[in-house]
């Protein structure tokens, strides 16, 4: 980065600061024409709004549902003009043509159509993030500007091919490294989008192609989580015709990460996205229980697919006698072979078990009114058969026979009752696990569900399919809503000519969604988030180390089309259900449709911090590449030994944080703990004594490892590294990532030994 400081003295100094003054004065101009150019779009899209609220008065259901989709849609707009206020210009690109563009959070275009902002994801906006010195491509100098809410106060140039400007512009070139500014910033609690420091490598895996799976491996802070949200934004705006219809699904490790990210996608103008974790991905269930590490790695291993399978096969039974049921007095018969002869047609059919079981069912009623027919001396004939078979539906013991064999099933009562009753469990999992494997699944009926029990409960959904007791109803309703739905797309293509609606935003078949169904205001993202079976447009796992083989396989489900964004780091997994290479995820769901993109640079930690951690975790065995920091960082890591007593523990914190604020000024902190002590006594009491200190105590969050994963702090305590290890088989990375959770100070507490590598100095 060339940059000249602002703060010399002497002529030289002086001169250079007129310049950047000027040229502060000169893009504040510019900016102010944009966020005029804003207002007018939205206080129009505002009115738009308020005419129609005010304006419409059908009755008629139709009349209704278009109103209120029209409402929807012009609400979502007013919603994204005022999420992108906050930093909309970011960046220049002068061109070595002398063409000037200007790139923001949205592309605007004045009354005549001139481009006046680029948007980022525009391919005209590619250059200000992949040209460099050695490649500038056609970029002469590419300034950054920084806003504080719609004032400009500072600007920050690269010259990137000199040849293209004249002396007057070189006298401007000045900076303040606005990534350097940005990575050192106070954190917020809150995420912040990237999209104006957005660095080359890290713009090439946000722009890459829509298809197969993207892995993003990459160290911790290399900026997975942010690249991982802004090429959601990318894709989106790119291929708004393919995905924006089936809306995009984020899913992240925890409720407390996705509030930590949350406000990332709508600061790029999207809202339409459906951000999960993988507890609640099955609609429904709220995931929430735990259980020992070993029963939730064997839900996660792919041997439950199968042993899912013969449970649910295993509720398709035989009849081993005949079973004599009276109609009215004349005796008919369930016979064994009838029943065997309809469980093998329903299987034959290849449907899910309440689907085929409309074969299975029609089968017996068949046989049964045959034998009925004979009974009665009626002809055999298939019209007879057929009013007999309606009859025999009526009988509560033909009913009751028939479902004894074939159930309807519901997912929810299926996996409550295999994992309680023994022997269901035993018959389920022979010769497919292990007797002890067999017993750590047992557990009582009711027992709430974990996130390991969630990929079953979609594999069970899978198997069983939805309730289909009216499937005939069901086709005539499917055929009348395909034609409805022809029409409402005739119709909102119309709308969308007639009201020049942005048609990047929104498509005829998005708007004619919104025409239909029950609830014509509810957004595609609302739709998904309640339907199992749902297929999405793109998905982004983010922490996808974590994720189960058994979870992968329920998460491929969502997107038939494989088109994933998958970030991690395998180094950092922590679950032992999680992945240890990246092909034992993912071969089982898309073999050979994967490949892998690297982050290198370190933007979050300091290389004070980053090298004890990685040493630590090379000691343990696990070797890492270590990404490269891209700050050495101002404070040195420290250590504080305390004898192992609550109250020396819970004084060293307190010393830790009040230190971490005077050397920071303010900032947002954590203080780590083992899962055993984050549920203990001396978290309480921390969290109690921080209360003493009011201007800190909503500043300090005082967490388990298992929480922080994806979260970063300005200043980090961790407690008990030796416990931490201990605690788990994964220990270790749970470890670094505590370590590499600070952005600017780091101290561990410690009684005893440190663990092997760990080397800091006493503070
Ligand atoms: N190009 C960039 N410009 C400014 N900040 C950046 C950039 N890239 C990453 N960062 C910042 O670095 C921090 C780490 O990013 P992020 O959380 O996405 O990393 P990660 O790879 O997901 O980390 P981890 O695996 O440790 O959870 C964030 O504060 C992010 O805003």
């Amino acid at each position: 980065m060339t940059s000249m400081g602002g703060d010399g003295v002497g002529e030289a100094a002086g001169g250079t600061q007129n310049a950047t003054d000027r040229e502060v004065s000169l893009e504040q101009d510019y900016v102010d024409v944009l966020y005029g150019r804003l207002d007018d779009i939205r206080s129009r899209a505002e009115k738009t709004l308020d005419d129609l609220r005010r304006t419409s008065s059908s009755n008629t259901p139709a009349g209704r549902a278009e109103r209120d989709a029209f409402d929807a849609l012009h609400t979502e707009r007013v919603a994204q003009l005022g999420a992108v206020e906050d930093r909309l210009v970011f960046g220049r690109l002068d061109m070595s043509g002398g063409e000037r563009r200007y790139v923001g959070r949205i592309g605007l275009s004045d009354e005549g159509q001139q481009q006046m902002l680029v948007d980022w994801r525009a391919p005209a906006a590619a250059a200000f993030y992949q040209a460099t010195a050695a490649s500038p491509g056609g970029v002469a100098r590419r300034r950054h500007l920084a806003t504080r809410g719609r004032t400009v106060t500072g600007i920050d140039d690269e010259l990137l091919d000199a040849s293209g400007l004249d002396a007057d512009d070189l006298t401007t070139v000045t900076g303040d490294g606005a990534l350097m500014t940005a990575l050192t910033e106070h954190r917020t609690g809150k995420m912040r989008d990237i999209v104006a420091t957005l660095q080359s490598e890290q713009d090439q895996i946000v722009r890459a192609p829509l298809t197969g799976v993207l892995v993003v491996q990459g160290g911790p802070g290399t900026g997975k989580t942010a690249v991982a949200l802004h090429r959601a934004a990318y894709l989106l705006y790119t291929h708004r015709e393919r995905i924006a219809k089936s809306g995009v699904l984020v899913v992240g490790p925890s409720p407390v990460f996705l509030r930590y990210i949350e406000r990332v996608l709508p600061s790029l103008g999207e809202t339409g996205v459906v951000l999960s974790t993988p507890g609640q991905i099955f609609p429904g269930v709220e995931a929430r229980a735990t259980e020992p590490g070993e029963v939730a790695v064997l839900k996660g291993d792919v041997r439950m697919a199968r042993v899912i399978r013969e449970a649910v096969r295993q509720r398709q039974l035989l009849l081993p006698k005949p079973v004599p049921i009276s109609i009215d007095g004349e005796q008919i018969v369930l016979r064994p072979a009838a029943v065997a002869e309809a469980r093998s047609r329903a299987r034959q059919t290849g449907r899910p078990h309440n689907e085929a079981r409309t074969t299975f069912v029609k089968h017996l009623l068949d046989d049964l009114a045959g034998q009925l027919a004979r009974s009665r001396r009626l002809e055999n004939d298939a019209e007879n058969r057929l009013d007999l078979a309606a009859e025999l539906r009526d009988s509560v013991d033909v009913r009751r026979e028939i479902n004894l064999r074939w159930m309807p099933l519901s997912a929810e009562a299926f996996l409550d009752k295999l994992f309680s009753t023994p022997a269901r469990l035993r018959a389920a999992t022979e010769h497919k696990l292990s007797r002890a494997e067999s017993r750590l699944l047992l557990r009582e009926a009711g027992s709430p569900w974990t996130q390991a029990d969630v990929p079953l409960l979609d594999e069970v959904a899978e198997l069983i399919g939805a309730d289909v007791t009216a499937s005939a109803a069901a086709a005539r309703e499917k055929a009348r809503v395909a034609a409805e739905r022809a029409e409402a797309v005739r119709y909102a293509q119309g709308v969308l000519q007639m009201s020049g609606e942005a048609s990047a935003m929104m498509t005829a078949d998005m708007l004619a969604d919104r025409f239909e169904g029950p609830n014509g205001s509810l957004t595609v993202a609302e739709r998904a988030r309640d339907d199992r079976t749902w297929t999405y447009g793109h998905i982004v796992v983010d922490e996808a180390q974590e994720v189960s083989p058994m979870m992968w396989r329920t998460l491929g489900r969502r997107v038939p089309s494989r088109s994933m964004t998958v970030v991690g780091d395998l180094a950092q997994t922590s679950s032992a259900a999680g992945a240890t290479t990246w092909a034992g995820a993912l071969d089982t769901i898309a073999k050979d449709r994967w490949r892998v993109a690297e982050l290198t640079v370190n933007y979050r930690t300091p290389a004070k911090i980053m090298r004890p951690a990685a040493a630590m975790l090379t000691a343990q065995g696990i070797s890492v590449r270590l990404p490269e920091s891209a700050r050495e960082g101002d404070f040195e890591p420290a250590v504080t030994q305390v004898p192992n007593k609550p109250e020396n523990v819970i004084q060293a914190v307190l010393e830790a944080v009040t230190n971490d604020d005077k050397a920071l000024g303010g900032g947002q902190f954590a203080v780590i703990l083992s899962r055993a002590g984050a549920v203990g006594e001396v978290s309480e009491r921390i969290r109690k004594e921080l209360l003493t200190y009011p201007s800190l105590a909503e500043r300090v969050s005082v967490l388990s490892v298992d929480d922080v994963k994806g979260l970063e702090y300005d200043a980090v305590t961790v407690v008990d590294p030796v416990g931490i290890i201990a605690a788990s088989p994964r220990g270790a990375s749970d470890l670094y990532v505590a370590l590499t959770r600070p952005t600017q100070r780091l101290t561990v507490i410690h009684h005893g030994e440190l663990p092997p590598g760990l080397k800091m100095h006493e503070r």
